[in-house]
């Protein structure tokens, strides 16, 4: 089968239904996930001190990632350890007329091994076998794919502590829960190579979470990442929510707004999950061939104007507790920051935002909607 992603053309397996066989993976689906990845890439290189910087797609596959990369200008190399895998990754880069690497190889010893400027992780489920490696290896930007995202949000939890170390719990706002779950692994992993990693882009759909982090070798920036951990004390019952930084958790006996108790979840990584100057620059990298641009435009777009506090709230979920219809979003946050309050879209979802304002204050803010 053909398909064509950017100005690219790859030949892909007929991928069988039940998703179990040995055909070499694809999911037309990433493709959104591939578009950003290429205007992530333009933008890393726009900004880099040299030359065709060096990729490694780790989890090369058809090699969709690696042979875009390669087609950006990037010094690229592919790996994968299924034989099939390098087969087809070869055949995508001369169709295309690209001249890149490929190793039939366990990603992980060629981590070990050799430097890349950005490597990029997109295993089957948890990239966490692969996130040590990544850390040592990479010199700029990681690139992280998670498609397990029922242990990252809590709805699978003995799975999501054993990967993750860490307690999640399954909230309304499950995807920025996985979301934080994963990060604050990552930051804790790069730590241990006295790497700091941070965050400068990410975003969550229903399958899977994808963040980008930036790499310092400096073991004081690494401090501060861990400082930017914590725990988010949940009230299912009045949805009351506050976080803590810090590796100690101090849970409040109870809600303070209802008096029932409070469940804990981390550590997680409480700080920024994007940067607004690499969205932007990224933003300026969407460009007409890329088969979602308007999506990924949206997206950045809304990533632009979201405010940087952990945790975001759905309209329609608090308006059914309240016994109200929604009103539009638009005037929803008005009625916030006419009270005073911050209040901006989130990226979870078209009825998703944030605030300041605890639910009690929300409630009472837009009472009059
Ligand atoms: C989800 S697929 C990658 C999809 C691809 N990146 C894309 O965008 O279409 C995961 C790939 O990782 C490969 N893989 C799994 N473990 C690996 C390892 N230890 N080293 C290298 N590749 C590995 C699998 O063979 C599989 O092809
Ligand atoms: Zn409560």
């Amino acid at each position: 089968m053909h398909v064509t992603e950017g100005d690219v053309e790859l030949v892909v397996p007929e991928q069988p239904e039940s998703g179990v066989g040995d055909a070499v993976f694809f999911n037309p689906v990433q493709e959104f996930n591939r578009d950003l990845t290429v205007a992530v890439l333009r933008a890393h290189e726009a900004a880099a001190d040299r030359d065709r910087p060096s990729y490694l797609d780790a989890n090369a596959a058809t090699g969709a990632r690696g042979v875009r990369a390669a087609n950006a200008g990037y010094d690229a190399t592919l790996c994968d350890h299924d034989p099939d895998a390098a087969t087809l990754c070869r055949e995508n880069l001369a169709r295309n007329d690209l001249d890149a690497q490929v190793k039939e190889r366990n990603a992980n010893a060629l981590m070990h091994e050799e430097r890349f400027d950005v490597v990029d992780l997109d295993p089957f489920g948890t990239p966490v076998p692969f996130a040590d490696a990544a850390f040592r290896s990479a010199a700029d930007l990681v690139c992280v794919t998670a498609t397990d995202t029922a242990p990252l949000c809590g709805a699978h939890r003995e799975s999501g502590v054993r990967s993750y170390s860490a307690l999640p719990q399954n909230t309304e706002y499950h995807a920025e829960m996985g979301l934080r779950v994963l990060l604050g692994a990552l930051v804790r992993t790069a730590a241990r190579y006295d790497v700091a990693a941070t965050p400068v882009l990410s975003h969550v759909t229903n399958h899977y979470v994808r963040t980008y982090l930036s790499v310092s070798r400096r073991a004081t920036d690494a401090n501060a990442a861990i400082d930017e951990l914590g725990h988010i004390h949940h009230c299912f019952s009045c949805l009351h929510r506050e976080s803590e930084t810090g590796l100690i958790a101090h849970p409040p006996d109870a809600c303070p707004v209802c008096g029932e108790s409070v469940a804990t979840a981390g550590p997680v990584w409480l700080g920024r999950t994007h940067d607004t100057g690499f969205v932007d620059r990224v933003r300026k990298q969407v460009t007409g061939e890329l088969g979602t641009a308007s999506r990924a435009f949206d997206l950045l777009s809304t990533l632009d104007d979201e405010l940087h506090l952990p945790t975001h709230y759905d309209q329609h979920r608090l308006c059914r507790r309240w016994s109200r219809s929604a009103n539009a979003m638009d005037e929803f946050l008005g009625s916030l920051r006419e009270a005073g309050y911050r209040a901006s879209r989130a990226q979870y979802g078209g009825t998703t935002f944030k605030t300041d304002a605890t639910v009690e204050a929300i409630e009472a803010a837009t009472d009059g909607a």
